[in-house]
């Protein structure tokens, strides 16, 4: 089996300028299919409450739901970075933070996941110096759908661009180790990318990413109903799961996923 994934090996991903694939998990069987086929990260997203709940936002999943999903991700997983999302309203105030991210630790995450600006800066901080790597999620924040009005591409004027390369740069400096960029234009991604040292993980935010994230049950076709731009369905020309999960890791390392078509531009 190949060595464990770390943080050191996206850094030396990012440094080599080579692309990495991460996909979400939320259970064992899906954690070990995962990563038996070469996802270097696995998420346990809290899309969990869209895509194994049937709700129309990620709002309602609790840090017990988080809690039973991680500790099912961590049995079955092969060796990728397993990181979990804090759901909404559990990362409220540090002290909260630090309670839940414990508990996710707990249930076999590396590293946790927020969604959020310059005002998680205290939150990361403090959860950094206690030994809880961070990912720092921007963009279309999914738990901001209320305050977004919907679903929709971040950071297209370049007053909110430039605000968006500030955010990623002042959580990096508060300690996140990861940053996750979801529906952005791609040369604001790219802008991104070339500004931090973290590893950069893009859905919808174009080729230029240091890796590329999707919810495997839209890379299967699983998913009802249209699917977003970004989604490409990996079963569709392949014969198994396992060989679609192959392709798209071998099509995100060569860079031929995203193609224009799955990304928005400025
Ligand atoms: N199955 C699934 N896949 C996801 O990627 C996902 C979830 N669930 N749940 C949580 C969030 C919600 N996400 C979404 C949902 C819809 C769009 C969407 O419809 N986007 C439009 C862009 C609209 C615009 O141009 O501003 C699109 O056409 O892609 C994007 C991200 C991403 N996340
Ligand atoms: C789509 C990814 C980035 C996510 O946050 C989730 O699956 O919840
Ligand atoms: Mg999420």
């Amino acid at each position: 089996m190949p060595m464990a994934v770390t943080i050191n090996t996206l850094r030396e991903y990012k440094q080599k300028g080579e692309a990495f694939a991460a996909l979400t998990s939320y259970d064992a069987t899906f954690a070990h299919a995962v990563s038996s086929a070469g996802v270097d990260v696995i998420l346990i997203g809290d899309s969990l409450g869209m895509v194994l709940q049937g709700h129309d936002s990620t709002l309602p999943v609790t840090m017990e739901q988080m809690v039973y999903h991680t500790r099912a991700v961590a049995k079955g997983n092969q060796g990728a970075l397993v990181v979990a999302d804090m759901p909404f309203m559990s990362y409220g105030t540090t002290e909260q933070a630090l309670n839940n991210a414990a508990e996710l630790m707990r249930a076999g995450a590396q590293m946790v996941k927020l969604e959020g600006t310059d005002w998680m800066t205290d939150t990361i901080s403090a959860l950094s110096q206690r030994g809880v790597p961070v990912c720092a999620h921007l963009g279309l924040t999914p738990q901001f759908v209320n305050k977004f009005g919907g679903y929709k591409v971040q950071g297209r004027d370049e007053h909110h661009a430039e605000q968006m390369i500030e955010h990623a740069c002042l959580l990096e400096r508060a300690g996140a180790d990861v940053i996750v960029l979801e529906c952005v234009p791609a040369p604001l991604a790219a802008r991104i990318t070339q500004a931090v040292k973290a590893p950069v993980i893009g859905i919808g935010a174009g080729a230029d990413t240091d890796g590329q994230v999707l919810v495997v049950h839209d890379m299967l076709g699983l998913t009802p109903g249209r699917p977003p731009r970004f989604v490409k369905n990996f079963l569709a020309e392949s014969d198994s799961v396992q060989d679609a999960i192959k392709a798209y890791v071998d099509a995100v390392r060569r860079r031929q996923f995203p193609a224009e078509e799955h990304s928005f531009q400025a």
